[in-house]
């Protein structure tokens, strides 16, 4: 009836897991195989905050050393999302939605222009993922014990209630990423296909 009726809904798979889980090795695989758009929250605030004239770029430095969440408003997720535009089979959305804010915002924002097809939730033990994030190589200011330890909390006590949310809704795939890749991509990939991507 009218155009709105009619707008395709972007297909969204969240990815979630502690530092270190894998959650962008496993995105990058995925998206390859599948066409997949691949966004990650940390990634578009880092690339903020290296962008110059950015006025928010110390305060993205601050929480991501201190291991917190940017409020939700600076994470342009969304704009992401339309930026990529209508072309996409879906996105995998990594590292999104971390706490209450975010998911308050995303609702706000996408409320009726989303298909969540499902939540990928990778788990690891912690001594893994330290171990991971200390020898990620890639510089970043919080691959650090400390910086480590306090996005450890954070998880804990922010992100595991909302896999809580989506799992009471039945959307949560749980993979263990505490093993060899392979292994891992195996199942991840098994968790798409069956998934009807
Ligand atoms: N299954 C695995 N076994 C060993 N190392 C892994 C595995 N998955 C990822 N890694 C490595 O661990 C580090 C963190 O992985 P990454 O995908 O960046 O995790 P996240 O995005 O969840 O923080 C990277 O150096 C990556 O190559
Ligand atoms: N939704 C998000 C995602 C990341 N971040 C910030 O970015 C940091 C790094 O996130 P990341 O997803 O790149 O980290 P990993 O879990 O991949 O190691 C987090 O510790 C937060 O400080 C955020 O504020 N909000
Ligand atoms: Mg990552």
């Amino acid at each position: 009836m009218t155009g709105d009726s009619s707008q395709k809904l972007f297909k969204v798979v969240f990815i979630l897991g502690p530092p270190g889980s894998g959650k962008g090795t496993c995105c990058h695989a995925i998206q390859k195989n599948h066409g997949l758009i691949h966004l990650s929250a940390g990634d578009l605030l880092r690339e903020e905050r290296q962008r110059e004239g950015s006025e928010v770029g110390a305060l993205i430095e601050a929480h991501i050393r201190n291991g917190t969440i940017v409020p939700v408003e600076i994470t342009c997720m969304f704009q992401a999302m339309r930026a990529a535009g209508d072309s996409a089979k879906g996105f995998l959305v990594d590292g999104f939605p971390r706490n209450q804010d975010n998911l308050d915002g995303w609702k706000r924002q996408m409320s009726g222009k989303v298909d969540e097809k499902f939540v990928l939730f990778l788990t690891c033990p912690t001594d893994d993922c330290i171990k991971r994030c200390l020898n990620r190589g890639e510089g970043r200011s919080d691959d650090n014990e400390e910086s480590f330890r306090k996005r450890i909390d954070t998880y804990n006590s922010q992100t595991l209630p909302i896999v809580e949310f989506y799992k009471k809704q039945g959307l949560v795939r749980e993979v263990n990423s505490g093993r060899p890749i392979e292994q891992v991509l195996e199942d991840v990939e098994r968790v798409f296909t069956e998934a009807g991507f």
